[in-house]
């Protein structure tokens, strides 16, 4: 048996470590080490179960004006309930996309009133100035509301109750919304994929459903309890039953495979030892890696330090599973595969899954529900075989990869 390479002087980070849920998670070089990626959040908004000043820096700035500062003219997508006001020279129709620029100058109410009763002559209608529109290919011109217009396909429900709901909510960074009035459930037992847009706020749900983010409106609903309402100890008791798979594994560098996937157990049980290690060769069995308990990350390729990252995922035989890409960085073959695992480990396991992917063939392998978000919204979700065969324009191109559709190069 090869010399156990752990130090047992080395101070082990928090789990789950924030630096993991970073947008770019790294693998960390050694336990001890900071995360690498800060979360600019408002400082509003703490995580409170994280090392905050690493994770979350309260002094962040904001990148744009406060909210007070907002302008007058600021389109209805960007201000709920906007303050009434009239526009001078307003066009008829809204640009979509692009916030109005200055020369739809905004006036007070009563001046305008006075200047409109005070002239005798109308002023010759001068044409709609359009506001400048950037990269956005066959998007429907006109009012806001088109903004929306393939959102109105069906919301199935699974016919089972939802292990994880999203209730109204709305998540903006700065003015960048990128949850605008999301509603959706992610059923109980099922593998389910969230699929969508690059950009379009897939790990910012994520990141949601565990209490990463909190909403700015609305709510997260994970099994009946709200998480943002939660205190800092059940979030962290709620914490536990998920299990979570980043795109890398997420590894501990420092640690052979059997420390990484015993992790979670020597962190947050009292089990013995011995019980330790015969839940991790069973989990690092299941994903065929019992051979390579002693092998250290970096003697790993892509595929077997995913299958690690899943077994370590599974220790805590959680109720709810994560998967943020885990096809990303694997060969078609190598994807099949971890595809099949993921299948054979949730028919043997059940619960949630969750997966966020690109990989259109992995969702025709595993998905059993599929929500395809867009601008903030779920345009349609419901029983995987349904959305393959949806009628909705923007579901059909994205499910088949077409360049032409209501999607272009945003
Ligand atoms: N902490 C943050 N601070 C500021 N902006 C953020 C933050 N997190 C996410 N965003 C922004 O939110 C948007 C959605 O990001 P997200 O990573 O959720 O997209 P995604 O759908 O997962 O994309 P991809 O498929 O490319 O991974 C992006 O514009 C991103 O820059």
């Amino acid at each position: 048996m090869p010399e156990d390479p752990r130090d047992p002087n080395e101070k082990l980070p928090a789990w789950p470590p924030s630096w993991a849920m970073s947008d770019t998670p790294q693998t960390p070089s050694g336990p001890a080490e900071e995360p690498a990626a800060a979360e600019p959040e408002p400082a509003a908004e703490p995580a409170p179960w994280a090392e905050p000043a690493a994770a979350e820096p309260a002094a962040a700035p904001e990148p744009e004006a406060a909210p007070e500062a907002e302008p007058a003219w600021a389109p209805e997508w960007t201000t709920p309930e906007p303050e009434p006001v009239a526009y001078a020279n307003e066009p008829e129709t809204v640009p979509t996309h692009e916030a109005p620029t200055s020369q739809y100058e905004a006036v007070p109410p009563a001046a305008a009133a006075a200047a409109a009763a005070s002239s005798a002559e109308p002023p010759a209608a001068e044409p709609p100035v359009e506001a400048p529109r950037v990269s956005v290919v066959n998007e429907p011109e006109g009012h806001a509301d088109e903004e929306y217009r393939y959102h109105d396909s069906p919301k199935r429900s699974a016919g089972v109750p939802n292990a994880i709901e999203f209730v109204d909510v709305h998540k903006a960074f700065g003015r960048n919304e990128i949850l605008k009035g999301l509603n959706m459930g992610i059923p109980e037992d099922k593998i389910s994929m969230i699929l969508g847009p690059s950009g379009t706020g897939k790990s910012v749900c994520i990141k949601h459903m565990v209490g990463l983010l909190y909403p700015d409106q609305g709510d997260v609903i994970v099994h009946g309890e709200s998480v943002p309402n939660m205190t800092d100890d059940e979030l962290f008791d709620m914490r536990k039953r998920f299990g979570v798979l980043f795109q890398d594994g997420a590894l501990f560098g420092s640690m052979n495979l059997e420390d990484n996937v015993a992790f979670p157990l020597r962190q947050h049980t009292d089990k013995g030892e011995e019980e330790i290690r015969e839940i991790v060769q069973r989990r690092l069995a299941e994903v065929g890696l019992s051979g390579s308990w002693d092998k250290m990350p970096n003697e790993l390729s892509g595929g077997m330090r995913k299958r690690a990252g899943f077994a370590r995922a599974l220790v805590l035989d959680p109720d709810i599973v994560l998967f943020d890409e885990p096809d990303s960085g694997l060969d078609p073959v190598r994807t099949a595969l971890l595809c099949e695992l993921i299948e054979e480990i949730h028919q043997e396991n059940g619960g949630a899954y969750v997966v966020i992917t690109h990989d259109i063939l992995s969702a025709k392998r595993v998905a059993e529900h599929i929500s395809v978000l867009w601008r903030g919204r779920i345009v349609e979700s419901g029983p995987a075989e349904e959305l393959f065969n949806s009628d909705n324009p923007f579901v059909r191109q994205f499910l088949s990869g077409e360049s032409q559709g209501p999607l272009g190069m945003e």
